[in-house]
């Protein structure tokens, strides 16, 4: 009797799941038509229009404006139409990864089970990478990006509320939250969850190969990264994640949601994404077109500065070398005036020196001294400070500018008050003219800066005084020497910057809205500090690892500086991604085991449950035997199906010896004169450790990190995180002689 019941409630339980899944099938049916019948009607109006724009193009004349309106017009549509194209072509496989029912209610009115009431609208949404629509009113697919989709990533079934568009909660009950996994048009399966994204559904996907571009990751965005992504824009963010905890990824998706969601107020050619180096660069922003984000500007921090610089300061031009941490030198051991002059010109007290020194120079050219005229005091000094105080802002020449125009019409104001004559005004305006400085004064940025850096020896005391780090005389000469060697670098290039801000009218810090920096501790904060003060009305998004640090005497070794004196504690954001989405669990253990020797400060790493093989350690009597152990380790990846391989160097000159050892036997990706300018592919590549960051390869093999390569120190051990974090499935190490005391 209990059993036919069992096999009732069975039978019962089948049927409604049978039931269930028939109706997600005719929905996805529905969907896919819908998007089968948007692409027809765009494929025709496309075709449409661009007949039109050519046959427009073909009469094209300049002197017919009308004719030109048109036809800009026109190609304003097809373009529109290409992008809704794209998007429906792009969803027809798989159009919505998720679902969420809920009734939206008053605030504190808990939606009690029992006491629902019948009237209240269910709404049942599909969220997907494209929002999809039957008309402009029938919306069938929810963009990932709306407000409303927050609740898939953020909330778990029961009480609940989003952000509306215009910043006000939406509460709600959320009844359901349903995953689906979709392949070809066709429903392959579907489970409800609490928390979206587990661990079985992230672990699969991650342990597919990775591509050689980043991938977008809008299915699987955790709760912790849906917080930073839908931040708003009018503050600042800083995140320390550990790697591989997606910062880069995170933040490629903040551009697209701030994008989408702040149309009116940000144009994506006001974006800025700031790098380490290009072969990154590429490789994160091959993801944006994949996220609807087209034309945003991305850079190195050396070529942004150079563009800010302009004609003022060309590096080419002026014969000047731009210093690489990581020639041939790196191997030398730096002497201490070296590492202090480093330490020095990434700290805040550089900048705040040089913004001192400038306070300086721009009262000595102004001389704000009460101006007396006709026996009458017209401009007082309290006046005039008052007024530089208002604009302090404003670079030299426009404070000149305004300075002048205030002038003369105080002297105006007295002659006409004395009725003189129209042409004795215009002789007394005319010695007035140029009171506080000319329209366009001639600003040498380099004499400026050799001057200041000048002045930090002659006039130590006036910095020391104001509380800055200065360093010793010698530490200074060895900057003022590099500088009159024409050897900089990026150090150099941000006071230039600096420099020319404070001093010049230039519209070349215009057009700056939102600025990305990616691998941000390998700069120091003074670059930061720099930044800051050239765009005042921009915000930043700044990701990080401090415990990536290769630049060790430079970059950042913790966040403090930046929080607490270059952004603004009480309304900026900072977040820690703590968890690694990259590494197998014994990759991430091996990277923990480093950190753990170090005495810096480090942010534990919790990897996402993936096992994989455990590391290999591989002893060689000799390099050939080394050489002989990496082809081995390759022909094995290979037949496992890996990808991307990575042979990783301390330095340039070791990866150009391994790459010339290794490519007589198989084939390796070619090195090119300047490594800036590689690209990264599938394949097998040797690298030097400060190319691969950022990046991420599907086996990487460690070359020879033995006791002389690296020492026991902190900057070693981060160069060695940085190394060993690279690798998404399988991490070797082939050495001869002795292992690094930090992996050993
Ligand atoms: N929510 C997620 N779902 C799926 N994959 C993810 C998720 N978050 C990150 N990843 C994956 O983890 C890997 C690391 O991401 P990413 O490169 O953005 O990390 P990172 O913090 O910038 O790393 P690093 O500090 O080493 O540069 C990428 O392959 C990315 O696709």
């Amino acid at each position: 009797m209990e059993e036919r019941m069992d096999n009732n409630c069975f039978e019962e339980k089948h049927e409604e799941l049978r039931s269930e899944w028939k109706k997600e099938e005719d929905h996805l049916e529905q969907c896919v038509a819908v998007i089968q019948n948007n692409i027809n009607d765009y494929t025709e109006k496309l075709k449409m229009i661009r007949d039109e724009t050519k046959e427009l193009y073909d009469n094209y004349r300049s002197n017919n404006p009308e004719l030109h309106n048109d036809l800009v017009i026109g190609l304003s549509m097809q373009s529109d139409m290409e992008r809704a194209l794209n998007k429906n072509l792009s969803a027809i496989e798989k159009p919505y990864f998720g679902r969420i029912d809920y009734v939206e209610h008053e605030e504190n009115e808990i939606q009690d089970s029992d006491k629902k009431n019948p009237d209240d609208k269910i709404y049942s949404l599909y969220i997907g990478k494209n929002g999809i629509s039957k008309s402009s009113t029938d919306i069938v697919i929810v963009d990932w990006r709306a407000p409303v989709s927050s609740v898939y990533y953020d909330s778990e079934t029961g009480e609940s509320s989003y952000l509306s568009p215009y910043g006000d909660p939406i509460f709600i009950s959320l009844n359901l939250k349903r995953t689906f996994e979709i392949g070809d048009s066709k429903l392959i399966d579907y489970y409800d969850t609490d928390v979206i994204a587990n661990d079985e559904f992230l672990t699969k996907y991650l342990s597919k190969n990775k591509e050689v571009v980043l991938g977008e990751i809008i299915a699987t965005i955790q709760k912790e990264q849906n917080e930073i992504i839908r931040d708003t824009p009018w503050h600042n963010v800083i995140v320390q994640g550990v790697a591989g905890s997606g910062k880069t990824t995170v933040a490629m998706h903040r551009i697209s949601y701030i994008l989408y969601n702040y149309k009116e107020k940000f144009r994506s050619d006001e974006f800025y994404i700031i790098g380490s180096n290009k072969m990154l660069l590429n490789y994160i922003t091959g993801v944006l077109p994949n996220l609807d984000v087209y034309n945003i500007n991305q850079m190195t921090m050396v070529e942004f500065l150079n563009i800010l610089l302009n004609k003022d300061f060309d590096i080419k031009k002026n014969k000047y070398v731009l210093k690489d941490n990581f020639s041939k030198q790196s191997q030398i051991k730096k002497t201490g005036n070296e590492i202090a002059l480093n330490k020095f010109k990434g700290s805040l007290s550089f900048v705040k020196a040089l913004e001192t020194y400038i306070n300086d120079y721009e009262i000595k050219s102004l001389k704000p001294d009460s101006i007396v005229y006709h026996n009458k005091e017209v401009y007082s000094q309290s006046e005039i400070l008052g007024f530089l105080d208002i604009f302090k802002d404003k670079p030299l020449q426009e404070k000149i500018d305004l300075l002048n125009k205030r002038l003369s019409s105080k002297i105006r104001l007295v002659n006409e008050k004395e009725q003189q004559e129209k042409e004795t005004i215009s002789i007394e305006l005319k010695k007035f003219k140029d009171y506080f400085g000319k329209k366009s004064m001639k600003i040498n940025l380099i004499e400026i800066y050799k001057n200041f850096l000048q002045d930090l020896i002659l006039n130590q005391q006036n910095y020391i005084n104001l509380n800055y780090d200065i360093p010793e005389e010698q530490v200074i000469r060895l900057l003022i020497d590099n500088f009159d060697n024409k050897i900089i670098d990026l150090y150099d290039l941000a006071m230039l910057a600096y420099i020319k801000k404070r001093l010049k009218l230039t519209i070349d810090f215009e057009q700056v809205s939102h600025i990305i920096v990616d691998e941000a501790q390998d700069f120091g904060v003074s670059v930061f500090y720099v930044m800051k003060q050239l765009f005042h009305d921009c915000t930043y998004t700044i990701m990080g690892d401090i415990t990536q640090n290769i630049y060790y005497d430079t970059g950042m070794n913790d966040w403090e500086t930046l929080k607490e004196e270059v952004f603004y504690p009480d309304k900026d954001k900072f977040y820690v991604l703590a968890k690694s989405y990259r590494n197998t669990v014994e990759i991430s253990n091996f990277a923990s085991k480093v950190l753990k020797q170090c005495t810096f400060k480090t942010y534990d790493i919790e990897p996402v449950i993936r096992h994989g093989k455990e590391v290999s350690i591989t002893k060689s009597a000799n390099q050939q035997e080394m050489v002989s152990k990496v082809i081995d380790i390759i022909s094995t990846n290979h037949k496992d199906g890996y990808t991307t391989i990575a042979i990783i160097c301390r330095t340039m000159e070791e990866t150009r010896m391994v790459h010339e050892n290794l490519k007589k036997y198989i084939e390796v990706e070619g090195l090119t004169e300047n490594m800036e300018d590689m690209n990264f592919t599938n394949g097998i590549m040797v690298l030097p450790i400060h190319m691969t960051k950022g990046l991420e390869f599907d086996s990487v093999i460690l070359w020879n990190p033995d006791c002389n390569s690296y020492e026991a120190t902190d900057a070693d051990a981060k160069l060695l995180y940085v190394a060993i974090t690279r690798a998404l499935h399988e991490l070797h190490i082939v050495y001869k002689g002795e292992l690094a005391k930090l992996l050993s």
